[in-house]
């Protein structure tokens, strides 16, 4: 299970605090060699390498047993500390209520101290600025000051009452009341909603201040943003004078109030565009004051609430508000501040949305969109779907995401068949397979692999959203980020996003994947833009051509997104009711004179996957119709959701304002760059059921039961997937052979076969792993009973193919040569978006030219059936075999054939002549295994 829901210091952070810097930690590297390797390889083996950790205190040391993760070895470690101090991590839910109560008031009476006067907290700072206020205030601390910047108050707050997290007044009633216990030490100003000392510090300590006191400011202007409660009104720009006082008084003077007591203060909002803390400010509504405030805000002052303000922090705001970045930092009296525009409060709102997580890390607001499906790990970019539920659940207050992954219970023939998968897709043909996330077919029954629900919850527990898909993934890591992404995109649908179109929500599978309370705990978030439904988005102005660049083909493209009037722009359908086409005309041909258009967004590379909904539907559908090199440039009308965005990327906030009141549309301009197409085992899967890997293997394991060969030798194993295959079926085979060129692809060979001849009973004899190439001769290989070249041609030169052809047949001279190799010819039917059959298909309608020319970026060729036919027929003639044509994938009838074509060589003479044993062995034993000796080589 990962994410937890209980809030605790962690053991490190436990150290620190009693330690700080004397606690040292050191985290060796430890290889377990046990794990990694198998017995006998002639290959150095890089196991997984786990992690133990020193930990080293004033008066001792301890060191952590071995763990995968660094950290872990960290917590591990700093946890035997404590142990050994006798220190028990205290967990804040051990604390009751009445203990709670005991603290806030403790630490009141600790904030208005003597000592606390000079402290280096921020709080330290407010204390003295407060004994700088003017006539009444002087000395007086707003109470929310207190119950915003001592976060221990705010942690005992909530164990009293969880729903202080969105109701700020409740933390403000809790302090006061608090305070009121201290009524010999502290005043109470319940109506002016301050506390201050009631004798005063001793002269003493306010003359050691003198020295302690900030630099006098100049005149400092910082920029903030005007929030108005009235969703009608818009969010602008505003100025605070900083330098006059102290800044809350500053700020409440914005809102006509005496002073800073009646201020409320939200939590922060990130650190905006500038760096420093980011709050929300807003008066406290007159209500709280004449409300029993101990009670949560109810529905009863909906009309004053701020749903903008409210929003962006997650916390109950009324009245009007105002987004600035102003505060005391640490270790000094200086205010720290920073301009906060128009913009960052637009930016701000898009990171509330999943989508806007995303986009935001990407800094392609409209044009990049939060994927609507997870591919592979290696295809997707910006931060991973996992990674951007969290960030959104943080975002909201909800508790951590809980995962729960399950694996479905291992029985022998699918482990079996998990093994071969993972080893084909992590095959040394194509190292970028690794990543693959493709689902388990289950067609088999066998039903393996790994499954994972999400629940997201609310802090208070209250399910928010169950989400378990039934599907299952090969990779744990792959169930986690479908699950998550799932997650995100049910939230998006509350979101006015560009995002997410309804069709992939409306689907059923995921309604049945998905279970959410009726009485929702999410709800839709304002209308941040004008909203103005009327204006929808319109297809590219372009004729529709046929999608030439594949589904899983990785694009990358250069653009640019403008803002611009159209003087043409008067076509009537644009119009709403009483306006004039004229009269728009004429105000758009003057802005025409005065303006050009305004640049919103642009990238100068940037890359995405087809067909995941990684990028804005124009963009898309135009990139996977252009060729690479060429330029696209259309225009769109906006859709209403795009006005955030705009506001969020453009700094001209008034002037964006304006064009977007004007009837403007949004420019494209779009350079394709390149394509990188789907991988080979991708494409092969997406199109066949089993994939056509397996389908190969299948083939050749069917000729090899059929004879009675007892001895084989894969040539070009690779990672031993065919090997491995034989090994789950009984056959005449006593010996087995794998030669490959690719160490990385032998070691998982070896790894495999170790596994499983140890594990199971049969016929094997003897296998042996070499690592030599098929151009060369050994004549250990001579004379066997059967050979096997799977997929393994294409990836040599073509004059090569043909050496390694004579090579075999001349010299190693096997009975029974099975070779295979794709067919050129039906790359048009994997290169298209959508498998199709071979009847339907008509791929006379793309432009030839735009395809990737091969199956995998490896192959030196690829072959037509005319092209393999000829090769295999005078080969098999000059050789004295015979041969037959064959395959898997498709048809062997319809044109273009199978998808993977196959030769079946047979040698047509029984006896062949001698070579003197050992007068030729290049090849190098990497692993031996022989019956009753276990793996020999060491
Ligand atoms: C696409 S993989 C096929 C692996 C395996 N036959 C299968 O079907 O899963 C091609 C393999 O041919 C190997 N190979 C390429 N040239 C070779 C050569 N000259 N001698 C031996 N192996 C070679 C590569 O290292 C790679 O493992
Ligand atoms: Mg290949």
């Amino acid at each position: 299970m990962v994410g937890g829901v209980k809030q605790t210091l962690t053991p490190k952070a436990i150290i620190h605090q009693k330690f700080g810097a004397n606690a040292s930690y050191r985290v060796e590297e430890v290889h377990d060699s046990s794990q990694s390797s198998c017995p006998g390889l002639a290959i150095p083996q890089k196991g997984p390498c786990l992690y133990r950790c020193h930990l080293q205190l004033p008066d001792f040391s301890v060191v952590s047993n071995v763990f995968k993760k660094k950290k872990d070895s960290e917590q591990s470690a700093a946890e035997l500390a404590l142990e050994k101090l006798g220190i028990r991590p205290r967990d804040d839910n051990d604390i009751t209520v009445e203990e709670a109560w005991d603290d806030i008031t403790g630490r009141i009476k600790y904030t208005f101290s003597d000592e606390f006067l000079s402290a280096e907290h921020p709080l330290g700072a407010h204390l003295r600025a407060a004994l700088q206020r003017d006539g009444d205030c002087c000395g007086s601390v707003p109470v929310s000051v207190i119950a915003t910047f001592d976060a221990k108050i705010l942690s005992r707050c909530k164990i009293i009452n969880p729903s202080v997290e969105s109701d700020p007044f409740l933390v403000n009633s809790y302090v006061m009341k608090a305070a009121a216990k201290l009524s010999d030490y502290i005043v109470v100003s319940p109506h002016v909603a301050s506390l201050r000392r009631k004798n005063p510090y001793p002269p003493a300590i306010i003359e050691a201040l003198a020295t302690h006191e900030s630099d006098s400011l100049e005149s400092v202007e910082v920029k903030a943003v005007h929030i108005p409660y009235l969703g009608t009104e818009i969010v602008e720009l505003d100025a605070l004078d900083i330098s006059s006082g102290y800044y809350l008084d500053i700020i409440a003077k914005r809102f006509g109030l005496k002073d800073g007591n009646q201020m409320m203060i939200s939590r922060t909002l990130g650190k905006a565009s500038c760096g420093s803390e980011c709050r929300l400010y807003s008066p406290i509504p007159k209500f709280k004051f004449s409300d029993n405030s101990s009670e949560p805000s109810g529905s009863s002052h909906e009309e004053t609430r701020n749903a903008r303000a409210s929003y962006i922090c997650g916390q109950d705001i009324h009245g009007d508000a105002i987004l600035a970045s102003v505060g005391y930092r640490w270790k000094t009296d200086n205010l720290d501040y920073d301009d906060v525009t128009v913009k960052s409060f637009y930016r701000i709102c898009c990171g509330m949305s999943p989508n806007g997580i995303y986009k935001i890390s990407r800094q392609a607001l409209l044009a990049a969109q939060l994927p609507s499906s997870f591919t592979t790990k290696s295809n997707w970019r910006g931060p991973l779907p996992r990674e951007i539920l969290c960030m959104f659940c943080h975002q909201h207050r909800l508790a951590e995401p809980v995962f729960s992954i399950t694996s479905d219970p291992v029985k022998l023939l699918s482990d079996i068949f998990r093994s071969h998968k993972k080893l084909k897709i992590s095959g040394v043909d194509d190292a970028d397979n690794e990543n693959s996330s493709r689902e388990k077919e289950d067609t088999t029954g066998l039903g393996h692999g790994f499954r994972c629900g999400v629940k997201v919850l609310t802090k208070s527990q209250d399910l928010v959203l169950d989400c378990s898909p039934r599907k299952l993934y090969e990779k744990e890591n792959d169930a986690l980020q479908n699950a998550s992404l799932k997650a995100l995109l049910w939230f998006s649908k509350f979101f006015d996003d560009l995002d997410v179109s309804g069709e992939e929500l409306s689907d059923t599978d995921d309604d049945q994947d998905i279970k959410s309370p009726s009485t929702h705990v999410f709800s839709a978030p304002p209308i941040l833009g004008k909203g103005d439904s009327s204006r929808t988005t319109n297809m590219p102005p372009k004729e529709k051509r046929v999608q030439s660049i594949t589904n899983g083909s990785v694009v990358s493209i250069c653009y640019s997104l403008s803002l611009a009037v159209d003087p043409n722009y008067s076509s009537d359908e644009n119009l709403s009711d009483g306006e004039s086409p004229r009269e728009v005309i004429e105000s758009n041909e003057d802005i025409e004179s005065e303006y050009s258009t305004d640049l919103i967004e642009s990238n100068e590379g940037i890359e995405f996957e087809v067909g995941t909904g990684a990028m804005n539907t124009h963009i898309e559908s135009a990139v996977t119709q252009m060729t690479v090199g060429e330029y696209a440039s259309f225009s769109t009308t906006l859709p209403t959701a795009a006005e955030v965005l705009i506001l969020a990327s453009a700094t001209d906030t008034e002037r964006i304002r304006w064009l977007l009141s004007v009837r403007s549309h949004l420019d494209y301009s779009i350079l394709l760059l390149g394509v990188k197409g789907p991988t080979e085992e991708r494409m092969e899967a997406a199109f066949f059921k089993p994939p056509l890997s397996k389908q190969r293997v299948e083939y050749a394991v069917k000729h090899i039961k059929e004879s009675s060969a007892s001895t084989l030798a894969d040539f070009g194993c690779g990672s031993g997937s065919l090997l491995d295959s034989l090994l789950d079926y009984p056959t005449s085979l006593h010996t087995i052979i794998g030669v490959d060129i690719s160490p990385k692809g032998l070691a998982r060979a070896a790894k495999m076969l170790h596994t499983k001849l140890n594990k199971e009973a049969c016929n094997v004899k003897s296998a042996t792993l070499y690592d030599g190439s098929i151009l060369e001769f050994d004549s250990r290989l001579h004379d066997i009973d059967i050979g096997t070249c799977l997929e393994v041609i294409e990836h040599m030169e073509e004059d090569q193919a043909c050496e390694c052809g004579e090579k075999v047949l001349s010299l190693f001279r096997p009975k029974l040569l099975i070779v295979s190799t794709p067919n050129y010819e039906y790359n048009r039917i994997l290169q298209q978006s959508t498998p199709a059959t071979q009847e339907e298909n008509h791929p006379e309608d793309k432009p030839e030219s735009q395809l990737p020319k091969f199956r995998n970026h490896d192959h030196k060729f690829e072959w037509t059936r005319e092209q393999f036919n000829q090769w295999a027929s005078k080969l098999a003639e000059r050789h004295n075999y015979s041969v037959e044509f064959s395959g898997v994938g498709g048809s062997g009838e319809v044109d273009p054939g199978f998808a993977s074509q196959i030769a079946v060589f047979k040698r047509e003479a029984n006896v062949v002549e001698n070579v003197a044993e050992g007068s030729m062995q290049p090849y190098k034993v990497i692993w031996e295994w022989k019956k009753g000796n276990g793996d020999k080589k060491d």
